[in-house]
């Protein structure tokens, strides 16, 4: 049986499979079963590679990278020559794009490099397709862009969720606040800051025993949590990504139709063609990327509003500050004079290189 039979085969079961008190244990099981599946296809030594591949690795250019995922035809490159000025060819005829196109655009100052690529089918992190060299490709992006036709968004939706879903994308969400520190005895010990009410001991067991981990304190401090949450901490190979849903073509529907696309959280309806909306889209990118926008002041001079240091939101201390414009500046620095949300007051604060600045403020370095 190949990989891909075993999965399917383990999908099957757990669909029978009722959930309640007796059968816990056993789904446990299965889904740790199913994410150790997955990681063999997703590991470049398991089933044909999962990485880059010819016309995939690009440079990466500007503060942040945003890939394009959808179905083929359903825009994407329509709206990334559109938004870049760099062409990309689009036509109606499905699969027009063959490999990774890169852009650039310029937001509040910040050079966003912009990746179309390939449709992806169905089945695509299977194999099927170039889907699995897309995905692996948007693994590597800041925020992704989920393209969807709004003539049939939401079965694609839910389609393209769980291929990037099982390549081990997270998609709006933050690591599960849950720690599995081994031990060499003692046994499992369970401890929860919150009501479990998604997870039960039993499965929590089933799946520590799967992974083969007999020793081992659990610490459970996020409500909600579920035995796939577990799992993800226990893979360790998740990567959590902000995604934003384009739902082009809406030169296509009625308001009414509009109306009710509306209510999918993260989305945003354009016309990539006639250009509708694109610019609430390039806001709704500028706030999802959440970055950090510095700005040098000389001694003696104002503030240079025009070319703005980006920092991305974890990388942005004076020092990465400091850094991004130079290596050798941090060196050379005294203090730092910060005005602006970071800063205690409004006159200005004297601080040092790991002091953590905000989208927006200014500083002033001063030398030794
Ligand atoms: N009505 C309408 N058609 C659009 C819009 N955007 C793109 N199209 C059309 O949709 C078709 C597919 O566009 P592409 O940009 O090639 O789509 P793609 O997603 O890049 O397709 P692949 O590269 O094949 O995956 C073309 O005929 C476009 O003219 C839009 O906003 N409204
Ligand atoms: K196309
Ligand atoms: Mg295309």
């Amino acid at each position: 049986m190949t990989t891909v039979q075993k999965i399917k085969e383990i999908e099957d079961e757990m669909n029978r499979t009722q959930k309640n008190k007796a059968t816990s244990y056993h789904l446990g099981q299965l889904k740790a079963k199913l994410a150790k599946l997955r990681r063999e296809l997703i590991s470049p030594t398991g089933g044909g590679g999962g990485g880059g591949g010819l016309g995939f690795d690009v440079a990466r250019t500007g503060i942040a990278t945003v890939g394009f995922v959808g179905f083929p035809s359903v825009g994407k490159s329509t709206l990334m020559s559109k938004l870049t000025g760099t062409h990309s060819e689009a036509s109606e005829i499905d699969f027009t794009t063959l490999t990774t196109v890169p852009g650039t655009l310029k937001v509040h100052g910040a050079p966003i490099q912009v990746l179309d690529l390939p449709g992806i089918i169905e089945g695509a992190k299977d194999g099927r397709g170039r889907g699995r060299q897309v995905i692996a490709v948007a693994r590597t992006c800041h925020l992704i862009f989920i393209v969807l036709d709004v003539l049939k968004p939401l079965g694609d939706k839910k389609l393209i969720e769980t291929e990037l879903e099982g390549f081990g994308i997270r998609l709006n969400k933050k690591p599960p606040n849950i720690t599995v520190r081994k031990k060499d005895k003692g046994g499992i010990a369970i401890t929860n800051t919150v009501p479990l009410t998604n997870i039960d001991q039993d499965e929590i067991k089933a799946v520590l025993s799967e992974y083969k981990i007999s020793n081992a304190d659990v610490a459970i401090r996020q409500a909600g949590v579920t035995a796939d949450d577990l799992v993800d901490v226990i893979e360790g190979n998740r990567v959590y990504i902000p995604a934003i849903y384009v739902l082009n073509k809406i030169d296509a529907i009625s308001i009414e139709e509009l109306d009710l696309l509306y209510k999918i959280p993260m989305s945003v309806p354009i016309s990539s063609r006639e250009w509708m909306n694109v610019d609430e889209l390039i806001e709704k990118m500028w706030e999802t990327l959440n970055l950090v926008r510095v700005y040098t002041k000389p001694r003696g001079l104002a503030p240079d509003y025009s070319a703005p240091v980006v920092l991305r939101r974890g990388k942005c201390s004076v020092d990465d500050f400091c850094n991004s414009i130079h290596k050798e500046i941090a060196k050379q620095m005294k203090y730092a004079v910060v005005w602006g949300a970071s800063a205690k007051h409004t006159r200005g604060q004297k601080v040092g290189l790991d002091h953590i600045l905000e989208d927006e403020d200014v500083v002033h370095i001063a030398k030794k």
